[in-house]
């Protein structure tokens, strides 16, 4: 079925979500990853706005020490509250993503086991560096998100999310004049440090983008379950060691 919209594949249950008629694979897992504060959540919520109404869903959010991210979503009523989970990270957010998922992955399954069979569940990472991406265990596909407000050039500095996620998020862009950067000098050099990997200008205020956005991940969905879609490993976080008593080799 490689060319076929999802829509086709489904049919509506009384409660408005859509179930398969025939097998197909389990859910798409989307993990959402990028610095602090530049979008992730407002992300995850948009999304589900716009495709919650065609799509059964579920969020897992990551916290280094609260369910902050998981409360703002509930709150904003994009989801029933229930299919909303909060796994709480500890000090290294970008563990709970790469190096040991098992919670995360718990958190999917009980969503898929409670709520399923479900087409999309959305993995927000604890707010990172630019280093931090999902393991192809947890993420069928991962996007990663960055910001005007951090500064044009954050597009130039790389790092596996940057040049290696499914698709890159410049974010805020209405933000673009007043913190003076020029989006489509920053989205050429995302464009040119990612070969060929798509990068989307986003902002929540823009219709046209959020569109563009739903439109990728409902393309991306048809190539999951066609079995047309490989999922890729953006690479490992640089080599580094934190205050607490265990480093990260990258691997
Ligand atoms: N102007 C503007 N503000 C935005 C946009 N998207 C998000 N924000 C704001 O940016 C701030 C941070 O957004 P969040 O969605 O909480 O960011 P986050 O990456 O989830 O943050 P952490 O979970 O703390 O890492 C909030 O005040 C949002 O309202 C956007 O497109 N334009």
């Amino acid at each position: 079925m490689p060319d076929q919209h999802p829509d086709q594949h489904l049919g509506a249950t009384p409660d408005g979500h859509t179930h398969e008629h025939t097998h197909r694979p389990r859910a798409l897992r989307l993990g959402v990853a990028g610095p602090v504060g530049t979008g992730k959540s407002s992300i995850l919520a948009t999304l589900c706005r716009e495709l919650a109404g065609e799509l059964a869903m579920a969020v897992v959010t990551n916290d280094i020490y609260t369910d902050e991210d998981a409360r703002f979503l509930r709150s904003a009523g994009v989801l029933p509250t229930e299919r909303i989970r909060a796994v709480e990270t500890g000090a290294c957010p970008h563990t709970a993503i790469r190096d040991d998922v098992s919670a995360n992955l718990d958190a999917v399954e009980d969503l898929e086991e409670a709520y399923g069979p479900l087409d999309l569940v959305l993995v927000e990472s604890g707010g990172d560096n630019l280093t931090a991406t999902f393991s192809p265990a947890l993420a069928d596909a991962q996007l990663f998100c960055i910001d005007v407000a951090g500064g044009g050039d954050v597009a130039r500095k790389g790092g596996p999310g940057i040049t290696g996620a499914d698709l890159l998020i410049i974010n805020k862009t209405d933000l673009a004049p007043h913190v003076e950067v020029d989006v489509a000098a920053m989205v050429a050099d995302a464009s040119h440090a990612r070969d060929g990997l798509p990068v989307l200008a986003l902002s929540k205020h823009d219709s046209a983008s959020v569109a563009e956005l739903a439109d990728w991940v409902r393309e991306l969905l048809v190539r999951h379950r066609s079995g047309t879609h490989v999922p890729t490993d953006p690479g490992p976080m640089a080599p580094h060691s934190h205050s607490h008593d265990h480093g990260h080799d990258g691997s």
